[in-house]
Protein backbone atom coordinates (compact mmCIF):
# COMPACT_ATOMS: atom_id res chain seq x y z
CA UNK A 1 0.00 0.00 0.00
CA UNK A 2 1.51 3.61 -0.69
CA UNK A 3 1.48 5.51 1.85
CA UNK A 4 0.22 9.58 1.56
CA UNK A 5 4.15 10.65 2.75
CA UNK A 6 5.39 8.91 -0.26
CA UNK A 7 2.57 11.12 -2.61
CA UNK A 8 4.29 14.47 -1.55
CA UNK A 9 5.95 15.83 -4.16
CA UNK A 10 6.38 19.34 -2.43
CA UNK A 11 6.80 19.73 1.48
CA UNK A 12 6.70 22.84 2.61
CA UNK A 13 6.86 23.12 6.71
CA UNK A 14 6.77 26.02 9.26
CA UNK A 15 8.20 28.58 6.29
CA UNK A 16 9.51 31.71 7.37
CA UNK A 17 10.82 34.18 4.79
CA UNK A 18 11.63 37.75 6.25
CA UNK A 19 13.27 40.52 3.61
CA UNK A 20 15.51 43.06 5.24
CA UNK A 21 15.12 46.42 3.60
CA UNK A 22 15.14 50.21 4.06
CA UNK A 23 11.90 50.44 6.07
CA UNK A 24 13.19 47.93 8.46
CA UNK A 25 12.28 43.74 8.41
CA UNK A 26 9.33 42.66 5.58
CA UNK A 27 7.60 39.23 6.75
CA UNK A 28 6.19 37.61 3.84
CA UNK A 29 5.92 33.80 5.21
CA UNK A 30 4.86 33.82 8.05
CA UNK A 31 4.66 29.83 9.57
CA UNK A 32 3.66 28.63 6.34
CA UNK A 33 2.56 25.32 5.85
CA UNK A 34 1.94 23.55 2.48
CA UNK A 35 1.84 19.76 0.77
CA UNK A 36 1.81 18.68 -2.31
CA UNK A 37 1.11 15.59 -3.99
CA UNK A 38 1.63 13.69 -6.94
CA UNK A 39 -0.61 14.29 -9.80
CA UNK A 40 -1.84 17.65 -8.90
CA UNK A 41 -2.05 21.05 -10.66
CA UNK A 42 -1.82 23.33 -7.35
CA UNK A 43 -2.53 26.82 -8.08
CA UNK A 44 -1.02 29.87 -6.20
CA UNK A 45 -3.61 32.96 -5.74
CA UNK A 46 -2.83 36.21 -3.51
CA UNK A 47 -2.82 39.71 -3.65
CA UNK A 48 0.53 41.51 -5.11
CA UNK A 49 3.60 40.73 -3.05
CA UNK A 50 1.98 38.31 -0.67
CA UNK A 51 4.66 35.81 -1.46
CA UNK A 52 3.90 33.82 -4.62
CA UNK A 53 6.48 33.67 -6.98
CA UNK A 54 8.86 33.81 -3.97
CA UNK A 55 7.57 30.61 -3.03
CA UNK A 56 8.15 29.42 -6.81
CA UNK A 57 11.54 30.35 -6.16
CA UNK A 58 12.37 28.47 -3.08
CA UNK A 59 10.77 25.30 -4.21
CA UNK A 60 13.01 26.24 -7.72
CA UNK A 61 16.20 26.27 -5.51
CA UNK A 62 16.60 29.84 -6.59
CA UNK A 63 16.32 31.12 -2.60
CA UNK A 64 16.70 30.15 0.14
CA UNK A 65 13.87 30.15 3.52
CA UNK A 66 15.00 32.39 6.12
CA UNK A 67 13.75 29.34 8.72
CA UNK A 68 11.52 26.60 7.98
CA UNK A 69 11.28 23.62 5.35
CA UNK A 70 11.04 23.08 1.64
CA UNK A 71 11.62 19.93 0.24
CA UNK A 72 11.08 18.81 -3.32
CA UNK A 73 10.37 14.97 -3.22
CA UNK A 74 12.42 14.35 0.02
CA UNK A 75 15.32 16.80 -0.52
CA UNK A 76 15.76 20.42 -0.33
CA UNK A 77 16.12 21.98 -3.50
CA UNK A 78 19.03 24.03 -3.32
CA UNK A 79 20.91 21.01 -2.17
CA UNK A 80 20.29 18.65 -5.31
CA UNK A 81 22.84 17.56 -7.45
CA UNK A 82 22.84 18.80 -11.41
CA UNK A 83 21.02 15.35 -11.98
CA UNK A 84 18.85 16.49 -9.16
CA UNK A 85 17.75 19.83 -10.15
CA UNK A 86 16.17 17.86 -13.32
CA UNK A 87 13.51 16.95 -10.92
CA UNK A 88 11.87 20.41 -11.49
CA UNK A 89 11.04 22.02 -14.60
CA UNK A 90 10.28 26.12 -14.61
CA UNK A 91 8.10 27.74 -17.25
CA UNK A 92 9.02 32.00 -16.14
CA UNK A 93 6.88 34.33 -17.44
CA UNK A 94 7.87 35.37 -20.40
CA UNK A 95 9.87 32.56 -21.45
CA UNK A 96 13.16 34.11 -20.74
CA UNK A 97 14.75 32.44 -24.12
CA UNK A 98 18.08 32.91 -25.60
CA UNK A 99 17.77 35.29 -28.05
CA UNK A 100 20.93 34.58 -30.03
CA UNK A 101 20.33 30.57 -30.10
CA UNK A 102 17.68 28.84 -32.31
CA UNK A 103 14.64 27.31 -31.37
CA UNK A 104 16.55 24.25 -31.01
CA UNK A 105 19.71 25.47 -29.21
CA UNK A 106 17.06 26.98 -26.64
CA UNK A 107 15.36 23.77 -26.16
CA UNK A 108 19.14 21.77 -25.69
CA UNK A 109 20.54 24.17 -23.33
CA UNK A 110 19.80 22.58 -19.61
CA UNK A 111 20.69 19.11 -21.12
CA UNK A 112 23.88 20.49 -23.12
CA UNK A 113 24.80 22.32 -19.75
CA UNK A 114 24.93 19.15 -18.28
CA UNK A 115 27.73 17.19 -20.53
CA UNK A 116 26.46 13.97 -19.88
CA UNK A 117 25.07 13.00 -23.60
CA UNK A 118 26.28 13.55 -27.88
CA UNK A 119 25.17 15.77 -29.62
CA UNK A 120 22.87 13.77 -31.86
CA UNK A 121 21.08 12.30 -28.90
CA UNK A 122 20.46 15.93 -27.48
CA UNK A 123 19.47 17.04 -30.45
CA UNK A 124 17.03 13.93 -30.70
CA UNK A 125 15.69 14.57 -27.37
CA UNK A 126 14.70 18.25 -28.44
CA UNK A 127 13.26 17.63 -31.45
CA UNK A 128 10.66 14.96 -28.99
CA UNK A 129 10.21 17.97 -27.07
CA UNK A 130 9.48 20.65 -29.88
CA UNK A 131 6.68 18.06 -31.17
CA UNK A 132 5.71 17.50 -28.07
CA UNK A 133 4.60 20.95 -27.41
CA UNK A 134 3.14 20.93 -30.75
CA UNK A 135 5.45 22.43 -32.96
CA UNK A 136 6.70 21.29 -36.05
CA UNK A 137 10.35 20.64 -37.39
CA UNK A 138 10.50 23.03 -39.74
CA UNK A 139 10.55 25.75 -36.21
CA UNK A 140 13.41 24.11 -34.96
CA UNK A 141 16.28 26.21 -36.55
CA UNK A 142 14.09 29.48 -36.19
CA UNK A 143 15.17 32.74 -34.31
CA UNK A 144 12.84 33.27 -30.56
CA UNK A 145 12.47 36.81 -32.53
CA UNK A 146 10.89 35.12 -35.55
CA UNK A 147 8.46 33.18 -33.06
CA UNK A 148 4.94 34.92 -31.86
CA UNK A 149 4.12 35.21 -27.94
CA UNK A 150 2.19 31.77 -28.28
CA UNK A 151 5.33 30.34 -29.62
CA UNK A 152 8.04 31.46 -27.46
CA UNK A 153 5.60 30.29 -24.52
CA UNK A 154 5.68 26.80 -26.28
CA UNK A 155 9.42 26.54 -26.88
CA UNK A 156 10.05 27.57 -23.30
CA UNK A 157 7.50 24.74 -21.88
CA UNK A 158 9.93 22.52 -24.20
CA UNK A 159 12.96 23.46 -22.91
CA UNK A 160 11.05 23.10 -18.89
CA UNK A 161 10.36 19.51 -19.89
CA UNK A 162 13.94 18.68 -21.66
CA UNK A 163 14.90 16.92 -18.46
CA UNK A 164 11.49 14.87 -17.85
CA UNK A 165 10.77 16.34 -14.69
CA UNK A 166 8.09 14.97 -12.37
CA UNK A 167 7.47 18.95 -11.16
CA UNK A 168 6.94 21.30 -13.43
CA UNK A 169 6.66 25.25 -11.85
CA UNK A 170 4.67 27.58 -14.25
CA UNK A 171 4.47 31.44 -13.56
CA UNK A 172 2.27 33.15 -15.32
CA UNK A 173 1.59 30.69 -18.14
CA UNK A 174 -1.24 32.76 -20.62
CA UNK A 175 -0.03 36.14 -19.42
CA UNK A 176 0.19 38.07 -22.65
CA UNK A 177 -1.35 35.81 -25.08
CA UNK A 178 -4.77 36.74 -26.64
CA UNK A 179 -8.01 34.66 -25.65
CA UNK A 180 -7.86 32.29 -28.10
CA UNK A 181 -3.41 31.04 -27.39
CA UNK A 182 -4.42 31.14 -24.16
CA UNK A 183 -7.07 28.66 -24.30
CA UNK A 184 -4.79 26.57 -26.85
CA UNK A 185 -1.44 26.91 -24.69
CA UNK A 186 -4.20 25.64 -21.56
CA UNK A 187 -5.25 23.03 -23.56
CA UNK A 188 -1.82 22.40 -24.05
CA UNK A 189 -0.64 22.26 -20.38
CA UNK A 190 -3.39 20.14 -19.49
CA UNK A 191 -2.63 17.37 -22.08
CA UNK A 192 1.05 17.24 -20.71
CA UNK A 193 -0.39 17.21 -17.39
CA UNK A 194 -2.52 14.06 -17.97
CA UNK A 195 0.07 12.45 -20.47
CA UNK A 196 3.23 12.28 -18.66
CA UNK A 197 1.95 12.48 -14.99
CA UNK A 198 3.26 15.48 -13.93
CA UNK A 199 2.75 17.61 -10.71
CA UNK A 200 2.14 21.10 -11.45
CA UNK A 201 2.89 24.73 -9.42
CA UNK A 202 1.26 27.71 -11.28
CA UNK A 203 1.00 31.09 -10.02
CA UNK A 204 -1.69 32.51 -12.18
CA UNK A 205 -4.15 36.09 -12.04
CA UNK A 206 -6.05 34.89 -15.07
CA UNK A 207 -9.08 33.18 -13.69
CA UNK A 208 -10.35 31.47 -16.80
CA UNK A 209 -6.46 29.59 -16.81
CA UNK A 210 -6.75 29.32 -13.03
CA UNK A 211 -10.50 27.73 -13.20
CA UNK A 212 -9.74 25.70 -16.15
CA UNK A 213 -6.46 23.98 -14.83
CA UNK A 214 -6.13 23.97 -11.36
CA UNK A 215 -7.22 20.53 -9.07
CA UNK A 216 -6.58 22.52 -6.05
CA UNK A 217 -6.35 25.96 -5.51
CA UNK A 218 -4.36 27.49 -2.55
CA UNK A 219 -4.69 31.05 -1.08
CA UNK A 220 -1.45 33.21 0.15
CA UNK A 221 -3.08 36.11 2.70
CA UNK A 222 -2.08 37.17 6.17
CA UNK A 223 1.67 35.45 5.47
CA UNK A 224 0.04 32.34 5.19
CA UNK A 225 -1.92 29.73 3.09
CA UNK A 226 -5.53 30.87 4.77
CA UNK A 227 -7.36 28.34 2.18
CA UNK A 228 -6.75 25.59 -0.29
CA UNK A 229 -9.06 23.18 -1.91
CA UNK A 230 -11.17 23.37 -5.04
CA UNK A 231 -12.47 26.37 -6.52
CA UNK A 232 -16.00 26.12 -5.25
CA UNK A 233 -14.28 25.38 -1.53
CA UNK A 234 -12.14 28.20 -1.60
CA UNK A 235 -14.61 30.77 -2.72
CA UNK A 236 -16.66 29.47 0.27
CA UNK A 237 -14.15 30.62 2.37
CA UNK A 238 -15.25 33.97 4.73
CA UNK A 239 -12.22 36.41 3.97
CA UNK A 240 -11.95 39.87 2.61
CA UNK A 241 -9.51 39.00 -0.17
CA UNK A 242 -11.53 35.98 -1.35
CA UNK A 243 -14.53 38.20 -1.62
CA UNK A 244 -12.54 40.86 -3.93
CA UNK A 245 -11.01 38.42 -5.73
CA UNK A 246 -13.58 36.23 -6.71
CA UNK A 247 -16.43 37.38 -6.52
CA UNK A 248 -15.70 40.79 -8.10
CA UNK A 249 -16.89 41.20 -11.45
CA UNK A 250 -14.45 39.59 -13.43
CA UNK A 251 -14.65 36.49 -10.87
CA UNK A 252 -18.09 36.13 -11.64
CA UNK A 253 -18.03 35.83 -14.86
CA UNK A 254 -14.96 33.25 -14.36
CA UNK A 255 -16.88 31.45 -12.26
CA UNK A 256 -20.38 31.50 -14.58
CA UNK A 257 -18.01 29.52 -17.34
CA UNK A 258 -17.13 27.41 -14.29
CA UNK A 259 -20.39 25.94 -13.33
CA UNK A 260 -20.63 24.87 -17.10
CA UNK A 261 -17.79 22.57 -16.69
CA UNK A 262 -16.24 19.29 -14.84
CA UNK A 263 -13.73 20.65 -11.66
CA UNK A 264 -10.25 19.28 -12.97
CA UNK A 265 -8.97 16.36 -11.10
CA UNK A 266 -5.28 15.13 -9.98
CA UNK A 267 -4.06 12.72 -12.39
CA UNK A 268 -2.95 10.35 -9.29
CA UNK A 269 -6.59 10.34 -8.61
CA UNK A 270 -7.62 9.33 -12.14
CA UNK A 271 -4.89 6.50 -12.18
CA UNK A 272 -6.18 4.90 -9.18
CA UNK A 273 -9.30 4.48 -10.94
CA UNK A 274 -7.93 2.49 -13.82
N1 LIG B 1 15.23 39.34 -3.00
C1 LIG B 1 14.37 40.13 -2.37
N2 LIG B 1 14.79 41.07 -1.49
C2 LIG B 1 13.93 41.85 -0.83
N3 LIG B 1 12.60 41.79 -0.96
C3 LIG B 1 12.10 40.88 -1.82
C4 LIG B 1 12.96 40.01 -2.57
N4 LIG B 1 12.18 39.21 -3.35
C5 LIG B 1 10.90 39.57 -3.10
N5 LIG B 1 10.85 40.57 -2.19
C6 LIG B 1 9.65 41.18 -1.65
O1 LIG B 1 8.80 40.14 -1.20
C7 LIG B 1 7.42 40.43 -1.43
C8 LIG B 1 6.80 39.27 -2.15
O2 LIG B 1 7.26 39.27 -3.50
P1 LIG B 1 6.68 38.31 -4.63
O3 LIG B 1 7.32 38.73 -5.91
O4 LIG B 1 6.82 36.90 -4.24
O5 LIG B 1 5.14 38.70 -4.64
P2 LIG B 1 3.96 38.10 -5.53
O6 LIG B 1 2.98 37.48 -4.60
O7 LIG B 1 4.54 37.20 -6.58
O8 LIG B 1 3.37 39.43 -6.14
P3 LIG B 1 2.79 39.77 -7.60
O9 LIG B 1 1.44 39.09 -7.68
O10 LIG B 1 2.65 41.26 -7.58
O11 LIG B 1 3.77 39.28 -8.62
C9 LIG B 1 7.40 41.74 -2.21
O12 LIG B 1 7.10 42.78 -1.30
C10 LIG B 1 8.81 41.87 -2.74
O13 LIG B 1 9.18 43.22 -2.86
Amino acid sequence: MTNAADNVVVDIRKLWTVFKNTDGEQVVHRNLDLHIERGEVLSLVGGSGTGKTVLLRQILGLQKPTKGVVEVLGQAPGELSAAGAANVGMLFQHGALFSAFSVLENIAFPLRELKLLPDDLIRHAALVKLQMVGLEPQHANKSPSDLSGGMIKRVALARALIMDPPLLLLDEPTAGLDPEASDSFCDLLRGLHRELGLTVVMVTHDLDTLFDLSTRIAVLADQQVIVSGTAREVIAYPHPFIHEYFLGGRGQRALEALHDKPAPRPEAARAEER
